[in-house]
């Protein structure tokens, strides 16, 4: 019997909003607050900064580099007169072309002359030192040994006092020391080397005619073969000077180029499509080292190659140095109507947010809220004559 009261109280129930003027400073106050900063988020937060009338894009790119410079380290009396010679980039740009990204030597230990056959392992390898030839088990090698064990326990090749395994190998193995010591790298001169960075960059989405590239229209090849990227002085210059590139990182060139490291070059083009596009779409360059400098496990960046004179004749490079990785970010925006309705349509909606908050306000909070409550909540009954007003609004305020 109560659920049959329940849904027919529910069935036969129906509620219309009413419109009630109220004069009152207060209210009126409140409600015209409520609607400005509704209004003021629409108008100055949705259109004007994240501009709602406009459509976004991500910018597509492709970058190409170009190192150039020349290093001399004859003059240098401190050296073993193997690294006394002259470096040009294609010694030191390892690989001399990749996507995005370039490596540039700044120090190296070089072993010349290695050839295929038996020397002493490394006695810094885990596992090489030994008593007895039962210490080497021939054929098999040592996880970060440089060869496959003969079976015998010699006097090392660099300490006669120790022994260590014999191995097959490309003998005489590196030996793991700086030039110049862990103060100063060999390449410090790499610092005045420059790189030509390349960006082409579109928007397809907004169409053909999005598209340019990072060196402006009224660059010559003499401007290129001269200037210099500096974020006040040529902030468009497309020719970056690498030790400018590590301390724009906050980074000391000497420091870093001892064990290497990576350097983020980032490009932003944020590009409002709707104002004239070579003028006003142009890169920012921000620059960050994002190997961690303060650690001692693993600090840096390194990598071996050779170079094969004849079938069993090599020359073996422990390259250290910086590998600058290119990052291109931003976004192309251009007016289009459907973000605009799109925007202005919710605003409306949100605008009608300011009256339910009003009526919160007003119904709970103030000191005339019974008054309120009766002059805006009308009962009628369909099967009875209406009642008056005030008196509706006494019996529902005083529930
Ligand atoms: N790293 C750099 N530093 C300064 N200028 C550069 C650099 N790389 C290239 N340039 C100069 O920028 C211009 C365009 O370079 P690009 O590689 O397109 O042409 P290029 O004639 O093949 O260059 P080059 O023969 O000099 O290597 C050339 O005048 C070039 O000398």
């Amino acid at each position: 019997m109560g659920c049959l009261k329940v849904f027919s109280n529910f069935l036969f129930w129906y509620e219309t909003p009413k419109v009630v003027h109220i004069r009152s400073k207060k209210v009126g106050i409140l409600g015209r607050f409520l609607q400005l900063c509704v209004l003021s988020y629409i108008v100055g937060y949705v259109m004007v900064y994240k501009k709602g009338y406009q459509e976004f894009a991500n910018v597509e790119s492709a970058v190409v580099t170009k190192v150039k410079g020349v290093a001399f380290t004859n003059t240098n009396p401190n050296i073993p007169d193997i690294y006394k010679r002259i470096w040009d980039t294609s010694d030191l740009i390892v690989p001399p072309s990749e996507n995005d990204a370039f490596f540039i030597t700044t120090n190296i230990i070089i072993t010349p002359n290695q050839s295929r056959g038996a020397c002493s392992e490394d006695p810094d390898v885990f596992g090489a030192l030994c008593d007895s030839s039962h210490n080497c088990v021939g054929g098999q090698s040592l996880p970060i040994g440089n060869g496959a064990m003969t079976g015998r326990c010699i006097p090392s090749d660099a300490n006669s006092s120790i022994n260590v395994c014999e191995i097959f190998a490309w003998c005489p193995i590196e030996q793991d020391i700086f030039p110049l010591g862990t103060d100063r790298p060999l390449l410090e001169e790499t610092a005045d080397f420059t790189v030509l960075i390349k960006n082409f960059i579109e928007f397809p989405m907004f169409g053909k005619t999005f598209r340019r590239r990072n060196i402006m229209e009224d660059a010559n090849k003499t401007y290129l073969q001269t200037c210099n990227f500096n974020q006040e002085r040529d902030p468009f210059c497309p020719v970056f000077r690498i030790g400018d590139i590590v301390s724009f990182a906050g980074e000391n060139f000497t420091q870093l180029a001892v064990r290497g490291g990576v350097i983020v070059i980032s490009i932003d083009w944020n590009c409002n499509l709707d104002w004239d596009f070579l003028e006003f779409c142009k890169p920012i360059y921000s620059f960050r080292r994002v190997d961690d400098p303060n650690t001692n496990i693993a600090p840096g960046w390194n990598f071996r190659h050779a170079n094969y004179h004849e079938e069993n004749r090599r020359t073996l490079f422990k390259s250290y140095g910086i590998r600058f990785v290119i990052e291109v970010r931003g976004q192309g925006a251009k007016f289009n109507i459907l973000p605009t309705m799109l925007n202005i349509g919710s605003g409306l909606a949100l605008l009608g947010v300011t009256t339910v908050v009003c009526d919160f306000i007003i119904l709970y909070f103030t000191k005339k809220r019974m008054f309120y409550k009766g002059v805006k909540f009308l009962l009628v009954n369909d099967d009875a004559e209406r009642e008056p007003l005030q008196s509706t609004a006494i019996t529902y305020g005083s529930n």
